[in-house]
């Protein structure tokens, strides 16, 4: 049975609608109206245990509101979502036993003590045994390197130091799921880093079920299994990364770099005679791009290889942020999409 459990799940938000100017107001006292916005619209899925899924899409698509429902802070207007067998926001207490929740935009920490006694004062509200308290501190420490400010006040923390504190808050527990809404969001790239190969081990070693929304299409390539795409409220993509790249990022470009400049021309003029899309001459270098349907990489390089000398070349995939973007695109032009 799934871990997680989405069925036909629909948020809808009702919002007051102002009439401009003073006799607008007065109207407004008297007779308020509203206007309604579906965030989320009839979505399906289930989660695994296990998995590391990457929920994905636009700003405004829905994410958010999809988490706020799964963790139980949002009470869906149609549908059910089950986790763990529990309805969210009717079982909030035992509920949160089984989850982590980390917000990149805020902290579950206390503002105004040192990250030592806001973790204590996270084993006291979840009743955490002093073994495994002692034994996650020591694991999450040496991991996340939280040893160099665990006697700074939160206030005082950088924002990488602060996520660190907060995944090893949001863990302390042992959840079975962990919830992160932009967990990289305004990091540098080291501390980025650091969090991705700390979510990947607690995945590995505990099996502890991730569930991720990030624009940070680098936290998508490197940790998620299986990713799920949300646009206008609705589910647009279902499955794995490869499968997407191979319907919408089917394209690589090689570039050449060739000994002699003055075969940039001539080569590129011979390349004409292949099935590629384009050719491209840039920084005395030959771009070429081509679908890897119709051709590929190591029948480019022979014909160019049997024509000139080359010093170096560089064969580069399409971006997993590129397919996303054509995906949307594609959406927006077609009006729903199907898989
Ligand atoms: N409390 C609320 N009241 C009214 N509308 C809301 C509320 N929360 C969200 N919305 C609207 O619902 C839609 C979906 O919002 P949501 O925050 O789920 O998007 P998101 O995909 O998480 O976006 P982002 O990537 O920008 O965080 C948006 O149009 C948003 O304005």
């Amino acid at each position: 049975m799934s871990l997680i459990s989405v069925n036909n799940l629909t948020k809808q938000f009702q919002r007051p609608i102002r009439q401009e100017g003073f006799t607008g107001a007065v109207k407004d006292l008297f007779h308020r109206q509203y206007e309604y916005k579906t965030a989320v619209n009839d979505i399906s899925f289930q989660i695994n245990q296990g998995e590391i899924v990457g929920y994905l899409g636009p700003n405004g698509a829905g994410k958010s509101t999809t988490i706020k429902m799964m963790v139980g802070i949002l009470v869906p207007t149609a549908g059910s979502v089950t986790v763990n067998e529990l309805i969210p926001y009717k079982n909030r207490k035992i509920h949160a036993k089984n989850i982590g929740v980390v917000f990149g935009q805020r902290t579950q920490l206390w503002w105004d003590i040192p990250v030592t006694e806001s973790l204590l004062l996270m084993k006291y509200m979840y009743k955490i045994p002093n073994d495994q308290y002692r034994k996650n501190i020591e694991l999450f420490s040496d991991i996340l390197d939280l040893h160099e400010f665990k006697n700074t006040a939160v206030r005082q923390l950088s924002l990488g130091q602060r996520m660190r504190a907060d995944l090893c808050a949001a863990l302390l527990h042992d959840p079975k799921i962990l919830f992160l809404d932009e967990p990289t969001i305004g990091l540098d790239v080291v501390v980025k880093e650091k969090i991705r190969e700390f979510i990947k081990e607690i995945n590995k070693v505990r099996q502890t079920t991730v569930v991720l929304t990030t624009h940070d299409m680098d936290d998508v390539e490197k940790l998620c299994s299986r990713v799920i795409v949300i646009d206008h409220g609705q589910i647009m993509y279902d499955g794995n990364i490869s499968h997407l790249k191979d319907k919408y990022g089917s394209d690589e470009i090689i570039t050449i770099e060739p000994e002699h400049n003055h075969d940039l021309i001539s080569l590129r003029d011979k390349l004409l005679s292949l099935n590629v899309m384009d050719t491209k001459i840039k920084d005395l270098k030959l771009q070429i791009t081509y679908n890897k349907g119709d051709i590929n990489s190591m029948q480019i390089l022979s014909k160019i290889m049997s024509e000139s000398s080359i010093i170096d070349f560089t064969i580069q995939p399409c971006e997993i942020d590129e397919v996303i973007r054509r995906m949307y695109t594609e959406n927006s032009l077609k009006g729903k999409l199907k898989i």
